[in-house]
């Protein structure tokens, strides 16, 4: 049996030809594949990698950059813990359609996902996107920023290693919210059975005291005045609402010590 403490999904979106192919399989399989094809709907590859000490499986599904094959690959945005968005820092258009991914993404995924921006292609000499233009669109829309390349493994390996870092980050702090949480919700309950008790002892100590030792004395009288005392019996109370009113009546209710 496989061991491993989380399993996530990690989904690859972006323009068609940006590298995310290409990406997918220097990290999975170590190597850059001559002449890759366009990818056909989705695909997928697990990796497990080992962060803190912990096996986490990464489930790494590769999406078709094609606009035909676009009502395919939203249906797996829904079920991702994290989104790669990725341009090819050498293309502009592909940098210009970002918008319309981040669109697709609010429209399709989790509001919860985390995004992360990756600029392809590193190694290519013919940049059109400054990296700190690349930088400063993931600031503006809280999305990590990362440039790599496929082609010479530059930042891939970071790149999935963060996520899974982040990712059981994200999962430890939603556990300790939930374990924070029923803590509450136990301590709520526990007070509430401590009140409804406290509030059947006292009135059953009330109602004892004036049955067995409590004397009425008309506010005229003076505390401790026994000769105006009378028995509880004939001390009158006009409020029904019961002995926790009690102590605003205008008469002085004094319990014998
Ligand atoms: N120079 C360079 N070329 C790259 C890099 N990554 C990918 N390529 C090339 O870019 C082309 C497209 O790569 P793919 O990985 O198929 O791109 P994709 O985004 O998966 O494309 P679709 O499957 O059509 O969505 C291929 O010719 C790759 O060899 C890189 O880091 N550097």
């Amino acid at each position: 049996m496989e061991d491993y403490k989380f399993l996530f999904k990690v989904v690859l979106v972006g323009n068609a030809g940006v590298g995310k192919t290409c990406l997918v399989r220097r990290f999975t399989q170590g190597l850059f594949p001559p002449g890759q094809g366009a990818t056909i709907g989705v695909d997928f590859m697990i990796k497990t990698v080992e962060v803190d000490n912990q096996k986490i499986k990464l489930q790494i599904w590769d999406t078709a950059g094609q606009e035909r094959f676009r009502s395919i690959t939203q249906s797996y945005y829904r079920s991702a813990s994290a989104l790669i968005l990725v341009y090819d820092i050498s293309c502009q258009p592909t940098f210009d359609c970002l918008p319309d991914w981040l669109r697709e993404i609010q429209e399709h995924a989790n509001s919860k996902v985390l995004k992360i921006l990756v600029g392809n292609k590193t190694d290519r000499d013919d940049r059109e996107i400054p990296q700190d233009v690349g930088a400063e669109f993931a600031k503006q829309h809280g999305m990590y920023f990362l440039e790599t390349s496929a082609k010479q493994a530059d930042n891939v390996e970071r790149l999935f290693y963060d996520i899974a870092a982040v990712l059981i980050e994200v999962s430890r702090k939603q556990d300790s919210r939930r374990y924070e949480e029923r803590v509450q919700n136990d301590l709520y309950s526990l007070q509430q059975a401590r009140t409804k008790e406290f509030t059947l002892r006292s009135e059953t100590s009330v109602l004892t005291n004036l049955s067995q030792k409590t004397i009425y004395h008309p506010s005229c009288c003076s505390v401790g005045d026994r000769n105006h005392a009378s028995n509880v019996s004939d001390a009158h109370y006009s409020d029904s609402s019961g002995p926790a009113s009690l102590a605003s009546n205008s008469g002085n209710f004094i319990t014998q010590q």
